[in-house]
C-alpha cells in the first residue's frame, strides 16, 4: 500500500459499505449503473463522513506534537468542525471552532441546529464570525489559534476541510485502494468515481490513489464551492504534495484532473432547485440523503451528466458519498412541503 510508512489512528468502523443503487439507476433511466460507496456511514463518531477517514491520518501528528487543543474552520453548518470537535472529544483533547459566515441564509434557526448544534454538545468552543466564504487559509483561524496559545494551552491547528495539511489526502490514497480490493471481491470495476469538491484533498487524495492504478482520470469532481478556480488551483497542489509524499513516482498531468464547474450554482451553500429534486430523488429512491451544500450538488451532477451521455451506456459510476445530512436541519424552510 502507498500508505504503509503512514501512522493511522483509528477513527471510522473501517472498509466503508458499496451497495447497488437500482431504483435510482431506473428512475434516471440513462443506462447508467449507479452504485455509492458510503463514507457518510463510516463512524459512530457524531454522524462520521469524510473528514474522519482524513484526520485518522492527522490525528498521529497531533498527539506526537503534544497538543492539548485542536483548532479549526468551516462555515456555521460545517460538517468537518463537527468532525473536529468529535475527533477532539474522542482523543480527549479540548476544541476551538471558527464558524465563519460563509453562507446568506435566512432560516432563523440556522446557527443552532445541525452541524453546530452538535459541536456544542461535544463541548468544543465554537465561535461565530461574520467573515465570508473562502477555502484559504483565514485570520480568524490565525487569531483562535494565537488565542490558545495566550490561554497557556497547545493548539494542534487544522486548516478548512483538513485539505491543505501535509497529511489531509492520504485517508483517501486510502480510499482508492480500498475501491480496489471491494473491485476485486465484486467481480467487476467502476468506470467512474463522482466525488464532490470545495477544499480539495478528498478529490485530491482520490486522484493520487488511482494515478496509482492508472485510472486518475476517472475521478469526476463536482465542485461545490463556487470558486471553481481557487478549488482547481487547491486540488493540483495537493496533488503534487501528495503524490510526493507517497512516492507516486510520477507527476499527474493536468488532464487527468476533472472538476465540473457546473453545479455549485447559485452560490455556495445555496442550493438550487434543481439541488433539491436530486435531493429529493434519491431519499425517495433509495432512501439516501444528501444535503443542499454539498452532496446534494454531487447527486445532481452525476444524475445531469448521466442524462447527458457523459458516461457512456452501461457505465458502473460510483457515487462517493461523503455525508453532509445534519445541514439538512438548517434548510428546513425549502423542504417544508417535501
Ligand atoms: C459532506 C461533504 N461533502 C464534500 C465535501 C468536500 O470535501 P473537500 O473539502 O475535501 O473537497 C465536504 C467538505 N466540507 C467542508 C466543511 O467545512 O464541512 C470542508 C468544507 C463535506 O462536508
Amino acid at each position: 500500500s502507498l500508505l504503509d510508512t503512514f501512522d493511522r489512528y483509528p477513527l471510522t468502523f473501517g472498509k466503508t459499505a458499496i451497495e447497488h443503487l437500482p431504483r435510482l439507476t431506473e428512475a434516471v433511466g440513462a443506462g447508467v449503473e449507479f452504485y455509492a460507496k458510503r463514507d457518510d456511514c463510516n463512524s459512530g463518531l457524531a454522524f462520521g463522513g469524510n473528514k474522519l477517514r482524513k484526520l485518522e491520518y492527522i490525528v498521529p501528528d497531533a498527539i506526537a506534537s503534544g497538543a492539548d487543543t485542536l483548532v479549526s474552520i468551516g462555515g456555521v453548518q460545517s460538517n468537518h468542525t463537527r468532525m473536529v470537535a468529535a475527533t477532539a472529544a474522542k482523543i480527549g483533547m479540548k476544541c476551538v471552532v471558527i464558524q465563519e459566515k460563509w453562507v446568506p441564509h435566512y432560516d432563523a434557526v440556522y446557527d443552532r441546529v445541525g452541524n453546530i448544534m452538535l459541536t456544542r454538545l461535544m463541548g468544543a468552543d465554537s465561535r461565530l464570525v461574520d467573515d465570508g466564504f473562502d477555502i484559504g487559509i483565514r485570520k480568524s483561524w490565525e487569531d483562535a489559534i494565537k488565542s490558545v496559545e495566550d490561554a497557556g494551552g497547545k493548539p494542534y491547528p487544522i486548516p478548512a476541510g483538513a485539505s491543505v495539511h501535509k497529511y489531509g489526502a492520504l485517508g483517501y490514497v486510502g480510499f482508492a485502494e480500498e475501491v480496489a480490493e471491494q473491485e476485486a471481491e465484486l467481480g467487476f470495476t467502476f468506470d467512474y468515481i463522482v466525488v464532490c469538491v470545495v477544499t480539495g484533498s478528498t478529490q485530491a487524495g482520490m486522484i493520487v490513489g488511482f494515478a496509482a492504478q492508472d485510472r486518475a482520470d476517472r475521478v469526476i469532481g463536482i465542485d461545490a464551492s463556487g470558486t471553481v478556480d481557487q478549488t482547481r488551483d487547491q486540488v493540483r497542489s495537493i496533488v503534487d504534495n501528495t503524490a510526493d509524499l507517497v512516492g507516486l513516482g510520477r507527476k499527474v498531468r493536468e488532464d487527468e484532473i476533472h472538476i465540473n464547474p457546473d453545479y455549485a450554482y447559485p452560490a455556495y451553500g445555496v442550493p438550487s432547485e434543481e439541488t433539491n429534486d436530486a435531493i429529493r430523488l434519491a431519499a425517495r429512491t433509495e432512501a439516501m440523503m444528501t444535503d443542499p451544500v454539498y452532496e446534494g450538488k454531487s447527486m445532481q451532477g452525476m444524475i445531469d451528466l448521466a442524462r447527458k451521455g457523459f458516461f457512456p451506456k452501461g457505465s458502473k459510476v460510483l457515487y462517493a458519498h461523503l455525508g453532509g445530512a445534519p445541514a439538512l436541519n438548517g434548510y428546513s424552510y425549502y423542504y417544508k412541503d417535501g
